[in-house]
């Protein structure tokens, strides 16, 4: 049984996780952390992590970047791996989360699920058949209670492209302040929040006289929740290093 520790318990995904987690036989979650320690499920918990009395195997964090951040500390010196799913972290942050997983295994993904994770591979096919003759432009849509944009897998997708483009590109938020036609070397990025949108994100590769779009919708929080316990299961036992949805899906 493998015993999972949950940061972020209270929030949204995860209460969809400890929900999720009760369908599967060998994952139990044993213990929560949250600002609001109001006990939702059939586990404690705390507001801090190092008060703690539960034996726990593996952390999912669904929370906030400074919460990410705090139960990295705890699982550095507690030596559990740990599946970061928070989004929105600054260049500072993201480095605090590299040089973590020099000390213990850091499954990291903007996205948990199976899908985006094979749009990312076929944006970079489109690229590199299309080449730099087409535009590229990234949409994203989520629910109105969203802190941060743009969304992560935004940024992911617009980094997977980037990867096989030699780092060509620049990214772009906001065109409102620049008076100009657009360049070759730019990916525009931009958000729509609204309602309960689940998250959907579109690649648009707008050529001469032919567009072309690869979307992925989410219908629901389940499949993030699934994806998250599976990497929970891939990482427990795994060495010191940053691992992702691309070494999960390859050892399936
Ligand atoms: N990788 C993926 O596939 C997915 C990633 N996400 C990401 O996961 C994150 C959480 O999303 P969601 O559940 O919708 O957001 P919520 O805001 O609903 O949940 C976040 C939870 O973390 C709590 N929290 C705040 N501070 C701390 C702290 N110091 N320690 C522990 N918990 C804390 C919040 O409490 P309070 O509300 O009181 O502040 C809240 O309960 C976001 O970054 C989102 O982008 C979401 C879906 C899929
Ligand atoms: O906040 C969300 O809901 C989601 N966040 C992730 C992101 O920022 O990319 C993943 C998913 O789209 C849902």
């Amino acid at each position: 049984m493998l015993r999972v520790l949950l940061n972020g318990c209270n929030g949204k995904m995860g209460q969809v996780v400890s929900r999720v987690a009760k369908t599967y036989d060998d994952i139990k979650v044993v213990a929560g952390v949250d600002l609001n320690t109001t006990q939702n499920f059939d586990y404690p918990v705390y507001s801090n992590p190092f008060q703690i009395k539960e034996e726990f195997d593996v952390i999912i964090d669904f929370s906030l970047p400074e919460a990410t951040l705090t139960i990295l500390e705890f699982a550095k010196a507690t030596k559990k791996p740990v599946v970061i799913a928070t989004t929105g972290f600054t260049s500072e942050q993201k480095e605090k989360i590299i040089k973590a997983a020099t000390e213990i295994p850091v499954f990291w993904s903007a996205n948990m699920s199976l899908g985006v994770n094979l749009v990312a591979e076929l944006i970079q096919k489109a690229y590199r058949t299309l080449g730099s003759r087409f535009d590229i432009e990234i949409i994203e849509k989520h629910h109105n209670q969203k802190i941060d944009a743009p969304s992560g897998t935004a940024l992911m997708l617009a980094d997977a492209i980037n990867e096989v483009a030699n780092n060509s590109y620049e990214y772009i938020y906001d065109r409102h302040t620049r008076r100009k036609k657009r360049s070759q070397n730019e990916i525009g990025i931009f958000s729509v929040r609204g309602g309960t949108i689940v998250g959907e994100h579109s690649v648009i590769f707008a050529g001469p006289d032919e567009i072309i779009e690869i979307k992925h919708t989410a219908l629901s929080k389940e499949i993030f929740a699934n994806g998250a316990i599976k990497a929970a299961m891939f990482i427990a036992g795994k060495s010191a290093g940053i691992y992702n949805m691309k070494d999960l899906i390859n050892s399936m």
